[in-house]
């Protein structure tokens, strides 16, 4: 691995943009990320995460701007690349090499490899590697390209919305590989759609929407996004004043005692406010990211 100036930021952006025929996939955007850092890169559809993330790799070319990895510009692939490791959103492999091999081509290309911790890691993701990489189902094909890039110790990790195809456990795994590689000093950069996720393991997030940054986040900010939504049915008609309780907001009474409310924050208060009332049914639902940005940002962002 080549040595690395430790001052330069592991990713900088400056006026980054993109322009898709009419499509600003990207709009001026500027970012910093320090090496050591985890960087969650959150946004609903079509925000523009991938495409910040292909031009980051150079694999597309902006519009406008400009992007440099550990002071490589972007579009040096050669330079840029020595400094990076990345997982895409589609990981495709070669259908007729095996798992094992994949893994070994994989690591050649790469700025080198740990080979213990990557077979520590095809334990830990449980992935068979003798089968050929045409059987594998997308889960599968997203764990081997997982393994070899955490067992890089390139000191920047691109993961586009990587654990899309992994279940509940391999989840949790990824999120304890990032934990590791972050204690280790290497900078990851992940695009999520998953806010639990990017919460359990991000310092800071940027908050993408129709190409442009909205915010760039702390941890505590992030969690002041939060919400949940709650729909009660009372056996007689809705209570008063549900509105003033501590947290609570768009109350929506949807009909004969039937009402729809969020919930920012802890719900003893709600709970107290209701606990006089014959509550029949309760639900609890937390909104996906796209409806919260939509509550959030909604006319700001626009
Ligand atoms: N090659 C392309 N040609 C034309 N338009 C494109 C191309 N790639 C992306 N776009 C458009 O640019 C915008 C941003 O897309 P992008 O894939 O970067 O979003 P994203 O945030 O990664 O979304 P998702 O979470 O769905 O992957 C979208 O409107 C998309 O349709």
């Amino acid at each position: 691995m080549p040595t690395i100036d430790p001052a330069l930021p592991a990713v900088e952006a400056e006026g980054l943009s993109k322009r898709y025929g009419r499509t600003l996939a990207v709009d001026r955007l500027d970012l910093r990320i320090e090496p050591g850092e985890v960087f969650g890169f959150l946004g609903p559809n079509g925000a523009g995460k991938s495409t910040t993330l292909r031009m980051l790799l150079g694999l597309a070319r902006p519009t406008a701007g400009r992007a440099r990895v550990f002071g490589d510009p972007a579009e040096d692939v050669r330079a840029a690349h020595r400094h990076l490791a990345h997982v895409p959103a589609d990981v495709a492999l070669w259908p007729n090499l095996t798992g094992a091999e994949a893994l070994e081509l994989l690591a050649n290309l790469g700025p080198g490899t740990d080979l213990g911790y990557r077979d520590e890691l095809v334990e830990r993701f449980d992935l068979r590697l003798d089968k050929p990489c045409r059987a594998y189902s997308t889960g599968n094909r997203q764990k081997v390209a997982l393994v070899a890039a955490f067992a890089t110790r390139a000191p920047l990790l691109v993961l586009d919305e990587p654990t899309s195809g992994l279940d509940p456990l391999m989840g949790r795994e990824f999120q304890r590989c990032v934990v590791e590689a972050a204690a280790r000093g290497q900078a990851v950069l992940l695009s999520s759609h998953v806010l639990a996720e990017v919460e359990a393991v991000c310092d800071r997030v940027g908050i993408l929407r129709a190409g442009r940054l909205v915010q760039v986040a702390g941890l505590a900010e992030l969690r002041r996004l939060r919400r949940h939504e709650f729909h009660l049915s009372f056996a007689g008609p809705v209570p008063a004043g549900l509105a003033a309780v501590p947290g609570v907001a768009d109350v929506e009474v949807l009909g004969e005692g039937r009402v729809v409310l969020t919930l920012a924050g802890e719900p003893a208060p709600l709970l107290r406010a209701v606990a006089g009332d014959d509550v029949v049914q309760l639900s609890v639902r937390e909104p996906s990211l796209e409806e919260i940005f939509l509550g959030y940002y909604g006319e700001a962002a626009r």
